[in-house]
């Protein structure tokens, strides 16, 4: 009763936020914490890899929203690992510093002078508002870049366009990881905050600029991740792209597999990582809409989960098989 008399004067005040929160009756507060009781069992102790991407880092609402899912998980004993992009905050900097920035097959083409403004900006900005934002709820974060304790290590590649291989400057793969950085500070109870610049393995004093998504899933096999999480700016998979009944929730790594040929450029590094991150043997690799507040949450402590996941091979119907972590998808 006082509720509903509360929000009717407030409503009518100017400066009101409304609360969802308040919404809730006491019994079905109990419910939701109740409701995440089989997720909490489950993923005690898991590591979990969650990449946070440009397009849904870009509200500052979301971003403090993101920073305490890490550290909900942290608390209720997961081991999470971020691992950052940064594309939109990388083109902003070229632009105001008049560099002209281009992709070539979903690949930046990264020239020296553009690489400088890479690193700059992905270890000197996005890794420190990161770590700054999940820092204001304890001493947990710790950012590191691919250079540190020699964690990535990686190739110079080029990019596919229209088929032709096409020279992107200077652009890598990760062909090795040596997490040993990461593992001590998951040891030592911190969120390890990952920037996706990388050693080139033919001449280490040079750095290459590393996918994040790919970076993500490379991570992820060589920590034995129990699932990697890909934060994106759409709802999942659309199988058909842009047709909107095509969302799939679940699909198999095969299935992925003869999909890619078929994808835009945006999700074909998500899949290829997904796709990666699951032959690697971690249990399953989901995309989800980053746009959502706490969708990391969402994701693994509620049963309906959200996004896209990617297991290894679909046991059955995805609405009603469980998924390999054991509950529904
Ligand atoms: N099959 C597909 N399913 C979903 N999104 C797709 C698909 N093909 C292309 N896209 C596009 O990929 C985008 C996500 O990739 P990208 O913009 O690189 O993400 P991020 O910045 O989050 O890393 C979506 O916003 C969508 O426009
Ligand atoms: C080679 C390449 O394209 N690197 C990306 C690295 C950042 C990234 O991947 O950021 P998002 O996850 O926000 O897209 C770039 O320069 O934009």
């Amino acid at each position: 009763m006082s509720d509903q008399t509360d929000s009717t004067t407030s409503a009518l005040d100017p400066d009101f936020v409304f609360d969802t929160r308040t919404d809730l009756r006491p019994d079905q507060k109990a419910e939701v914490l109740i409701e995440a009781l089989p997720w909490l069992e489950r993923f005690r102790g898991a590591l979990v890899v969650v990449k946070y991407g440009g397009n849904a880092m870009v509200d500052d609402e979301l971003k403090r929203a993101f920073a305490e899912d890490m550290v909900f998980l942290r608390s209720v004993g997961l081991r999470p690992v971020v691992v950052h992009g940064g594309g939109p905050q990388i083109s902003a900097m070229l632009d105001r510093l008049g560099i002209e920035s281009e992709f070539r097959g979903g690949l930046r083409v990264t020239t020296p002078e553009a690489m400088d403004v890479v690193r700059m900006v992905l270890t000197g900005q996005v890794s420190r508002e990161l770590v700054g934002l999940i820092n204001a709820h304890g001493p947990f974060a710790v950012g590191l870049s691919g250079e540190d304790g020699r964690l990535f290590e990686a190739e110079r590649r080029t990019a596919t366009v229209d088929g032709e291989q096409v020279d992107v400057g200077q652009v890598g793969d990760v062909v090795a990881v040596h997490p040993r950085a990461v593992q001590d500070l998951l040891d030592a109870g911190r969120i390890p905050v990952v920037s996706t610049v990388a050693p080139d393995v033919d001449d280490p004093t040079q750095v290459l600029n590393v996918n994040a998504d790919t970076a993500a899933s490379a991570l992820a096999v060589a920590l034995g991740a129990r699932k990697l999480i890909v934060l994106t700016d759409v709802e999942g998979l659309y199988t058909r792209w842009p047709d909107r009944g095509s969302l799939v929730s679940q699909i198999s790594a095969d299935e992925v597999e003869a999909l890619l040929p078929s994808l835009a450029s945006g999700m074909i590094p998500k899949m290829e990582a997904c796709l990666r991150a699951v032959r690697g043997g971690v249990r399953s690799a989901t995309i989800i809409d980053g746009r959502v507040p706490h969708s990391v949450l969402l994701e693994i402590f509620t049963p309906e989960g959200n996004g896209t996941m990617v297991v290894p091979e679909l046991l059955g119907d995805p609405a009603t098989t469980p998924t390999p972590e054991g509950g529904p998808a």
